[in-house]
């Protein structure tokens, strides 16, 4: 602001000083005598009047305003992007701090939208919001100097810039409803792109790629249709301002000369005046239409920030304690049910896991195993019922930091498009060498080792340059690593051969005694080395125990036992 004021100051000076340049060029030329009133008036106060002195004093003014210039460039540069990450920033936390209930019910497209163009736009917007009132300072500057020259000018000028932005008002009211399409066709834009990249294998596989491509098509036409409709009210208005300000400004010229005989010295200053105030009062119009078009941008990230923060996730300070646990970990009566849903995926669920104890959990397809998991981690809070860590309840912020002692390898895994190593040390940045050579031994994951670059391989976005199978093991391994209190498997296994699978199976029994295993599978060999197996239907509990209790609960025949393997697990 002071640097606007400054550059406003010496804008304003600077033209004000041309009246006694003009007077002493005049006097030079014509009298060689010293006339015109600004003239004399500064004899008198015995400032020198020379064209020389008076040159250089516009030129000194000149430099000074472009320094100023330039220093409020650069700082409104400066802000902008100071503006943009901190906003990216504060969103991506409250993103990354709210409920997973709540986040497995929005859409992440309409996030990445916010983070990647929302907040881009503001901060575009943010600029343009600085040079406005860099203009509107500037106006100010020139509205004083142009008082001191004529007032009556000034408010025939004053009165014509008011019709003209009222004739404009229509414009700024579509300047903000394009915004808030442009808002849309983004946010489509960003699902389009999103799922096609994510559909990418399944296009080519179909042969559908065209479809893909007339959808991409169809969404950027629409966002190029905003954009070039916003663009033409903005030039349009740029000129009707043209031809308004042309016009009017021969009018007031006009009028000066021959209503209110001013001095031509005085008149040809106005002339300068009015004649960088047209396009700074176009230019600040502009400015505004921009800052109007990038308004429901701010009203959107702000909204998804606010839905953030109300669906926080509750956290403490100090919650970086892992939790250790000596006995059990216990559910009692938990029910669980998804917002939109109408029936529990988990009904009236009690179960107990001994510590160190292996326990698998078999259902269908939808029976809740991943949510029992997803309590079982403190990631969902349960409608009803209690979790207990021993005789700790798991609730509030407890948590999460519950959360740190719990490791977890789910049916997707995921990878960073980062190194072996890389990876591996976000499970426990803390890892040593040997620390990871142990880890992936024991996630039989010893492949690295043959690898060119072994752990400093890179593994390509999303561990694309990996198998499957080898993916799973890298998960596995970093999971170990964390050395957690409850590992949890989510069909940990299922995309390894028989042999890999044994292995894994093995480094499992391993740990048995160590850690508290919660084991999500179908497969037979994981239920009959587990301490107890409970098996899920419909969000309920339906049978618990050993497998061998099981089976002879079902039956002890062959054939009832095949049937349990093929139709049940
Ligand atoms: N994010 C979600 N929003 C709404 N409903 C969900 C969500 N996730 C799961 N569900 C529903 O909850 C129920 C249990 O799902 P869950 O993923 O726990 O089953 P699962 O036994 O792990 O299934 P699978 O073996 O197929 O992974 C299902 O009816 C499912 O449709």
């Amino acid at each position: 602001m002071l640097l606007m004021i400054l550059a406003g100051l010496t804008e304003g000076s600077g033209i004000l000083l041309l009246v006694p340049l003009l007077q002493s060029l005049q006097s030079a030329a014509v009298t060689h005598n010293v006339s015109g009133q600004m003239l004399q008036r500064m004899a008198e106060l015995g400032v020198p009047t020379s064209t020389s002195f008076l040159m250089g004093i516009v030129l000194l003014l000149i430099i000074l305003r472009a320094t100023l210039l330039y220093a409020r460039e650069r700082l409104s540069t400066i802000m902008q992007h100071q503006l943009v990450d901190k906003m990216r920033l504060r969103s991506f936390a409250l993103l990354l701090h709210a409920e997973w209930r709540w986040l497995t019910q929005q859409n992440q497209s309409d996030q990445a939208n916010s983070l990647l163009v929302d907040i881009n736009r503001i901060g575009v917007g943010f600029n343009f919001l600085l040079g406005l009132l860099a203009s509107l300072m500037t106006l100010l500057a020139y509205l004083i100097a142009a008082v001191s020259l004529s007032w009556q000018v000034t408010l025939l000028a004053f009165i014509s810039g008011g019709l003209i932005l009222l004739v404009l008002s229509g414009q700024r009211k579509q300047a903000l409803s394009l915004g808030q399409q442009l808002g849309q066709a983004n946010r489509s834009m960003q699902a389009t792109v999103q799922q096609s990249l994510a559909g990418i294998k399944l296009a080519k596989i179909l042969g559908q790629e065209s479809s893909f491509i007339e959808r991409f098509d169809h969404t950027i036409a629409t966002l190029r249709e905003q954009q070039l409709a916003f663009q033409k009210d903005t030039s349009l208005s740029k000129v009707l301002f043209q031809i308004f300000g042309a016009t009017l400004l021969i009018g007031y010229l006009l009028a000066g000369l021959n209503l209110w005989h001013i001095e031509v010295a005085q008149l040809l200053t106005l002339v300068i005046v009015f004649g960088r105030m047209i396009p700074l009062f176009m230019s600040a119009q502009q400015q505004l239409h921009h800052c109007l078009h990038a308004l429901p941008a701010l009203e959107d990230a702000q909204r998804l920030q606010d839905a953030y923060r109300v669906n926080a996730e509750p956290t403490k300070l100090d919650s970086h304690q892992p939790i250790v646990i000596g006995k059990q970990i216990q559910l009692k009566n938990v029910s669980f049910q998804y917002p939109g849903k109408n029936s529990p995926s988990l009904a009236q669920v009690s179960l107990t896991l001994k510590v160190h104890t292996t326990t698998a959990v078999i259902g269908h397809s939808g029976a809740g195993k991943s949510t029992l998991a997803d309590l079982l981690m403190g990631l969902l809070a349960a409608d009803s019922g209690e979790i207990l860590l021993d005789d700790i309840l798991l609730t509030g912020p407890l948590r999460r930091q519950w959360r740190q002692s719990v490791a977890y390898v789910p049916q997707e895994v995921f990878l960073f498009n980062d190194s072996i190593r890389n990876n591996l040390l976000w499970g426990n940045p803390k890892a040593s060498e040997a620390d990871l050579l142990k880890a992936l031994t024991l996630a039989a994951a010893e492949f690295v080792f043959d690898l060119p670059n072994q752990l400093d391989t890179m593994v390509g976005d999303g561990g694309v340059r990996l198998s499957g199978g080898e993916r799973q093991r890298i998960v596995l391994a970093r999971a170990l690593l964390k050395q957690p209190t409850l590992l949890i498997l989510d069909e940990a296994t299922s995309a390894l051969d028989v042999e890999n699978e044994q292995r894994i199976r093995q480094a499992i029994e391993n740990l048995h005694g160590n850690m508290t295993v919660l084991v999500i599978g179908h497969r037979l060999p994981t239920l009959e080395h587990a301490d107890q197996v409970i098996k899920l239907e419909q969000g309920s509990v339906v049978a618990q125990g050993t497998w061998q209790q099981l089976k002879q609960q079902h039956g002890g025949d062959d054939a009832s036992k095949k049937a349990i393997t093929r139709l049940n697990f």
